[in-house]
């Protein structure tokens, strides 16, 4: 990994500096308008269906939508976020930076992560809008700048748990898919109609990727292969394998060790959070 994305265990807030470096800049065309991505989540550890979830929803961007992507971020929850198999915040931002290295156009940005307290995703939605359309001034285009659209991406079965009572605050939901929206790249195990049911009103700021290739790959069953000792390689990138060997990490079981059936280990209730984001999460790692 190069120095200069590498995350030490004692860096605090005051380290830390925005990572603009791959973000564009600048568009050519007048009709489009420039479209961050930002996923959210645990990313421990991060695997290729997280990569190809940006994959997916810039071709779904340029094929259906008036967006231009300009940039994507991954933003990892804090070690404040109580679920089990959460390996330290440093750990889970290094592999991701280690898994986009190849990457032009996907960053890393550890803000959330930094902090110690959990932060809502639309405080964390805030910051990325605060740091590319307030302190960079968005991007240059032929007829003068323009503010960044800040979009959400995440799966289905994020989607869905916004209609468990208790989870999200009415007012975060609102402010969120009123603001800056949703793509959300359906997955195995979730009902995609019934996860949107409750969120009609802001149905024209919520786009649905249909993944062409099924991929259910999840983070709960890396980590089950890890207990078990079962090869994890081809299922994330092979610098991500290496660090968890130099690691050591997902060596002890998690509280429910997975089941033994590969459903998600939540622990229960996180800040923030009701019991119901276990319950609603935990359709959709089947059995490994
Ligand atoms: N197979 C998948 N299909 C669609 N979306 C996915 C898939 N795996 C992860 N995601 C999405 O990626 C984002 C980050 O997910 P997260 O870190 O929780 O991964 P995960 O594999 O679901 O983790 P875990 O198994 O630990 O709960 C979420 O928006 C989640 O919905
Ligand atoms: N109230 C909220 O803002 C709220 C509620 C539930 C999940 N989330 C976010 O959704 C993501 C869920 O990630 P996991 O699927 O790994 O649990 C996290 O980034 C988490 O912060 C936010």
């Amino acid at each position: 990994m190069a120095a200069a994305d590498q995350i030490r265990g004692d860096m605090t807030l005051s380290d830390y500096s925005f990572p603009h470096s791959r973000l564009r800049r600048r568009i050519t065309t007048t009709d489009r308008t420039p479209l961050v991505l930002i996923a959210c989540g645990s990313f421990s550890p991060i695997t290729f269906l997280h990569l190809r979830m940006f994959e997916m929803a810039a071709d779904y961007a340029r094929f259906n939508t008036q967006f231009e992507v300009v940039g994507a971020y991954l933003s990892c929850v804090g070690d404040a976020y109580k679920k089990s198999g959460l390996v330290k915040a440093e750990h889970r931002i290094n592999m991701c930076s280690l898994a986009v290295a190849q990457s032009s156009w996907i960053s890393v940005d550890p803000w959330e992560a930094l902090h110690a307290e959990y932060l809502e995703t639309a405080k964390v939605l805030d910051h990325f809008n605060d740091e590319i359309n307030e302190v960079i001034g968005g991007v240059e285009t032929p007829n003068g700048r323009k503010k960044c659209h800040i979009a959400l991406l995440a799966g289905a079965d994020l989607i869905q748990t916004m209609s468990t009572p208790g989870v999200w605050a009415d007012k975060d939901i609102d402010y969120i898919l009123k603001n800056f929206g949703a793509f959300i790249v359906e997955r195995t195990g979730t009902d995609i109609d019934e996860a949107l049911s409750a969120l009609q009103p802001w149905k024209s700021n919520i786009w649905v990727i249909q993944q062409l290739v099924q991929n259910d790959i999840s983070s709960t069953k890396v980590r089950l292969f890890l207990r078990r000792d079962m090869s994890i390689r081809y299922l994330v990138p092979e610098p991500v394998v290496q660090y968890i060997e130099e690691h050591g990490l997902y060596e002890e079981d998690g509280v429910a060790a997975a089941s033994a059936g590969g459903a998600k280990d939540r622990e229960g209730a996180r800040p923030g959070e009701s019991k119901g984001v276990a319950e609603a999460g935990s359709s959709n790692s089947g059995g490994a």
